[in-house]
């Protein structure tokens, strides 16, 4: 689940930018990058590490230009090495710059593809310097010398005919605009706002509304799925539906865990959503555990907090921090290897005794994947005195890898892949273990917005909406991605970077 942002301004873009990704931070924490374009030439700084590590001052003050797009990455292709941070550059046609969130299904047919039938070379194992090869293809062969925005639109639409999987996009094209698309099931969210400036009107597009509301952008619309939005250099707004089969179908994930509470995701809010999930499950207890004995309700921070308070609120029963949260370690669950995980878990949440001792407890979280989090958790609440540990997860088992964007692509790292909630609940050493059904999580996100007909859920339902996932594929993935053969490919590390600046 990456970040992605473009900005089409009157006046310089590197420190708004900036303030984007830190905003969007909670999307990636292995990588950053911005791009800008002045003049039609690209000022390019990317590095591995957190926004506030990437760029230094100076490297600012060279990120001159109105225009530009910006990235943080977590890797769900490829490996971590700097070379494969975004935004990608290609020279021909026009010098386009490409940031991704999402993760392509087809990488290895359209990589061959790309070779053999189109003469473009591919540097990395990144699935989005294939897309924006793809996109740079399909932009040369219309064969044009000077572009028009319908020209940028049928390219949109090639990109449309040969991938698969989930993409949102922006690509900026040296010296005439920028680009916002998303794929025909619109999997990953995307969003673009407008503000008026004395010298005009300024847009922006960004993977999460909170960006736009952090630096004075109205929201105006989320790309439809299969949508394109470009933006001349100008400030000039063009829309164009590109897509042939559009089939809206976002990642509910998004909705329990990658994305902040305070965004508005294909119109429906996602802590509204987090709330109704609360009152879901609260009311599951009260269905199917009538004479709980339930003291107190503690949220594991920080995602839960918005379910778990609405939780206790149900239940009649009192809401207390039992944990808190060191503000200087990021999310655990999207930190690359199990080890560091572990170790982030303990240095990031530690227990105040007293709201444990002698006490049943209900500790929520929003999700339990590969347990890293509750197994230890449990723990603490243990050690700390608590009577009974119980546990309710705000999502239903993860029992699916995801292939989507979310770098779970190995069903055995799983906790609850092949076990029953029963056998889970013994695992992390719960008392008690309530897990949220599908069909209350899917009511409690679907219910801000009717018009959408059905969601992702493949993570938990095993069904894929893109048509093309079989054994075959996910047995290819999980030998590819697992948590040793990623710890073994970053070590190696070898992959150097083309273009950048220092
Ligand atoms: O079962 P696991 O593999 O541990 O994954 C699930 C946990 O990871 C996430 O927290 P994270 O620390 O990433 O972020 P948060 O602070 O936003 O809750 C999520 O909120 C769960 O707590
Ligand atoms: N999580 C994402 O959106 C990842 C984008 C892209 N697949 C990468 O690995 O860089
Ligand atoms: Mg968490």
């Amino acid at each position: 689940m990456c970040g992605i942002a473009a900005i089409v301004s009157h006046q310089a873009v590197n420190q708004e930018l900036y303030d984007a990704l830190t905003v969007l931070q909670h999307r990636g924490q292995d990588a950053a990058g911005i791009v800008t374009c002045e003049k039609g030439r690209l000022h390019l700084r990317k590095d591995t590490g957190l926004t506030r590590d990437v760029f230094t001052n100076a490297q600012m003050m060279k990120l001159r230009g109105n225009m530009g797009i910006a990235h943080v990455r977590y890797p769900t292709a490829g490996c971590t090495s700097s070379a494969e941070a975004q935004p990608f550059y290609v020279n021909s046609p026009f010098g386009l710059t490409l940031a991704h969130n999402g993760n392509l299904t087809n990488t290895e047919e359209l990589k061959e593809a790309l070779f053999v039938q189109d003469q473009r070379h591919i540097n990395t194992d990144s699935d989005s310097e294939v897309l924006l090869n793809v996109f740079a293809h399909e932009l040369q062969s219309l064969g044009k010398l000077h572009l028009s925005v319908n020209d940028v639109f049928e390219a949109v639409k090639g990109v449309h005919r040969r991938c698969r999987g989930a993409y949102a996009v922006v690509v900026m094209i040296a010296g005439f605009g920028i680009l916002g698309f998303r794929d025909p099931h619109g999997i990953r969210p995307i969003v673009y706002g407008q503000r008026q400036s004395e010298s005009g009107t300024e847009f922006m597009i960004a993977s999460e509304s909170v960006a736009l509301d952090v630096l004075g952008f109205e929201l105006i619309s989320d790309v439809a799925a299969g949508e394109a939005v470009f933006i001349e250099e100008s400030g000039v707004l063009h829309t164009r539906q590109c897509a042939e089969n559009v089939d809206h179908c976002p990642c509910i994930f998004e909705y329990v865990y990658f994305a902040r509470p305070d965004s508005i995701i294909d119109n429906i809010s996602v802590y509204k959503a987090r709330l109704r999930m609360g009152t879901k499950l609260a009311e599951k207890i009260q269905r199917e555990w009538p004479d709980n004995d339930i003291d107190v309700v503690i949220p594991i921070p920080d995602t839960s907090r918005t379910a778990a308070l609405q939780m206790a609120y149900i239940l009649g029963v009192k809401f207390r921090e039992g944990f808190i949260k060191n503000r200087y370690i990021g999310r655990t669950f999207i930190m690359p290897g199990q080890k560091m995980r572990e170790k982030s878990v303990r240095q990031k949440l530690n227990a105040i005794g007293l709201e444990f001792e002698g006490k049943n407890v209900l500790l929520v979280d929003d999700s339990v994947v590969r347990g890293t989090t509750s197994e230890q958790i449990i723990q603490m609440a243990r050690d700390a005195g608590a009577k009974k540990v119980y546990f309710a997860s705000a999502a239903p088992p993860v029992r699916y890898p995801n292939v989507y964007g979310i770098d779970m692509p190995a069903a055995h790292e799983l906790i609850a892949h092949n076990r029953t909630e029963d056998e889970v609940s013994a695992a992390i050493g719960a008392d008690r273990l309530i897990y949220q059904d599908l069909d209350d999580l899917i009511a409690a996100v679907g219910k801000g917005n009717p018009n959408i007909s059905h969601f992702d859920t493949s993570c938990f339902s095993n069904e894929y909406i893109t048509g093309d996932i079989d054994d075959d594929y996910l047995e290819r993935i999980e030998a590819l991605r697992n948590d040793d053969a990623q710890s073994e490919r970053n070590s190696e590390n070898f992959i150097v970077e083309m273009q950048n600046c220092d």
